[in-house]
């Protein structure tokens, strides 16, 4: 099965443009208060826009009001939530729309591995190397060996880059691999070269298990 592959905290049209033109499956975009990719909404419009069907949009919030995810979802018509704090089940899946909730590994499994108790209505777990409490996006690594069963879709996500993806794809076998720090030249600025690498890395790695 192919790897999937979603680049996050996009905020540039012409980095939408070019993820896509590359081939990537998802684009984050990010609503999370405070970070350097957190999106306003009148300029997220022309992020949307620049994503086209069969790609699908993630729309991602950390303990944002719930009035601020609806805003977000009725303006933007996302095809995923992404939750990164501290939400619960109910809250998550009170907008309508399926959601991934990111279960922070920094600090090891901890609570992930009853998170498909906590969320039964996820639809996705991402895994990410920021520990409890903390935002992601900060290219935080952790360990790939404590990757829980979940019962559900994973991606992989913290501090992956086409360093390190292939080993990541071959060891944790995730159904998709999330990044956002390592394609970067600056915050928030996708750099093409580091995108296109990327890719190519996941597809080599996926070619080692190609029947
Ligand atoms: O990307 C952000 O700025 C961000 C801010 C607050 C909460 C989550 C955030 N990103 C979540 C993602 O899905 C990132 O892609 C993930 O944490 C991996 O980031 P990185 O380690 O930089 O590749």
């Amino acid at each position: 099965m192919r790897t999937r592959i979603k680049f996050c905290g996009l905020t540039r049209p012409g980095d939408v443009r070019l993820a896509v033109e590359l081939g990537v499956d998802a684009i984050g975009l990010v609503f999370a208060a405070g970070g350097p990719r957190c999106l306003a909404l009148d300029h997220a419009g022309a992020l949307r826009e620049a994503i086209p069907p069969m790609v699908t949009a993630v729309a991602l919030f950390m303990d944002n009001p719930g009035s601020e995810v609806e805003a977000v979802v009725r303006r933007l018509r996302p095809d995923l939530l992404q939750f990164h704090g501290g939400e619960d089940d109910a809250f998550c899946r009170g907008f309508g729309l399926p959601f991934a909730k990111a279960l922070a590994m920094g600090r090891g499994p901890g609570d992930a591995v009853n998170a498909r108790k906590r969320y039964p209505s996820a639809s996705a777990f991402v895994l990410d190397g920021h520990a409890p409490g903390e935002p992601g996006g900060r290219g935080e690594r952790f360990d790939w060996s404590l990757v829980p069963g979940l019962g559900r879709p994973v991606l992989l996500a913290g501090g992956l880059s086409a360093d390190n993806v292939g080993e990541a794809v071959r060891q944790v076998r995730p159904f998709a691999v999330d990044v956002s720090s390592g394609i970067e030249s600056a915050p928030g600025v996708k750099d093409g070269g580091r995108m296109q690498r990327f890719i190519e890395e996941v597809r080599r790695a996926d070619s080692n298990f190609a029947g």
